[in-house]
């Protein structure tokens, strides 16, 4: 297993948490997916140390909030890179280093995360333009790649640490979110992971050019209806070392003292 982001310390605690469940070979690598240079390297690197590269998830990412309106020309290019042009030179690298040498020796797939941008992404409209590039990115690369399978996910509300990152203004829409979704809670990482083994595994080797959303059904909401019944389904929380976003322990303990007064 590779694992590649920006910061080492971050690279190093998840290391760490692998390998108090599990035995396995894992190498850290630190990369900013927009510097074309660096991802050519890091993939070069991967490969000297596995030998290979069979499952890619391009799961890198991350944009600020802002109206389209606030947006500078620099900002948006930046988050397009982050989410669309970095997750492309990354697969691009894997498939032309690895992959293409080896079509049709074994099941090879790709897996890019984009986000739920369906009818539009207010607030990180630059985000929502780069995520259904990256959707139409793993379509044309599903049929140019394959047999290498390419498929995308697309997380809806997940509460994870990056929920933590945003601005006091858009952790009060965070502690909302729930009742917009018929759900009526949010995802979990684990819920994201399940589709991400899927997609890896045997079981979908006639998955390609697809896009798995994974997110409650939150875009299917409408004006005129309900949300849901008001009740939540069992989350399926198979991560015993992950923890609850910040904003989303703050929700509950506001939520509870509400109950209690
Ligand atoms: C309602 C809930 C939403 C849930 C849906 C989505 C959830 C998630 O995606 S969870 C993951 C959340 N985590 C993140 O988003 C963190 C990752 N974000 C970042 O790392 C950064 O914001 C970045 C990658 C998008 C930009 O970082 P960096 O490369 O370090 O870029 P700079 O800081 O140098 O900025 C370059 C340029 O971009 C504009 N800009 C950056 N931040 C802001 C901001 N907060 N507000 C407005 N504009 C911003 C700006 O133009 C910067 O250039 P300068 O003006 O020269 O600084
Ligand atoms: N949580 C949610 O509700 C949703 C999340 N998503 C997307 O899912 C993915 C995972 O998100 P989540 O775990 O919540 O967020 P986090 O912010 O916790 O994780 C994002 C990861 O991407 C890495 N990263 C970001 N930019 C770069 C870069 N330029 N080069 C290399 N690595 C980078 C970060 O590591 P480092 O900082 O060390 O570089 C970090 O490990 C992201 O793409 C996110 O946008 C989509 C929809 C909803």
């Amino acid at each position: 297993m590779a694992l590649v982001g920006r910061k080492m310390e971050k690279l190093e605690t998840v290391k760490a948490e692998i390998e108090s469940t599990c035995s396995v070979k894992i190498s850290l690598h630190s990369c900013d997916i927009r510097e074309e240079d660096r991802v050519k390297e890091t993939i070069a690197d991967i490969l000297v140390a596995h030998g290979k590269i069979d499952h890619l998830i391009n799961n890198a990412g991350g944009q600020f909030p802002s109206p389209l309106n606030m947006i500078s020309g620099k900002g948006f290019e930046t988050v397009v890179r982050n989410n669309l042009t970095g997750g492309f030179l990354v697969a691009r690298e894997v498939f032309n280093q690895h992959m293409m040498l080896q079509l049709g020796k074994k099941d090879m797939s790709i897996t890019n995360i984009i986000a739920d941008m369906w009818n539009g992404m207010p607030g990180m409209g630059h985000s929502g333009a780069a995520r259904a590039g990256m959707l139409n990115f793993s379509e044309t690369a599903a049929n140019e790649w394959a047999p290498v399978r390419v498929n995308a996910v697309a997380p809806g509300f997940i509460a994870s640490s990056g929920m933590d990152t945003y601005p006091e203004p858009m952790k009060q829409t965070i502690m909302q979110l729930d009742k917009t979704i018929p759900l009526q809670r949010l995802g979990l990482e684990a819920e994201v992971s399940g589709a991400l083994v899927f997609l890896c595994s045997p079981a979908a080797s006639f998955i390609s050019g697809s896009c798995i959303r994974i997110d409650g059904a939150a875009p299917n909401a409408r004006r005129i209806w309900p949300v849901g019944t008001g009740k939540a389904n069992p989350a399926f929380n198979s991560f015993h070392l992950g923890g609850v976003p910040e904003v989303i322990q703050r929700r509950d303990a506001e939520r509870a003292s509400k109950k209690g007064n």
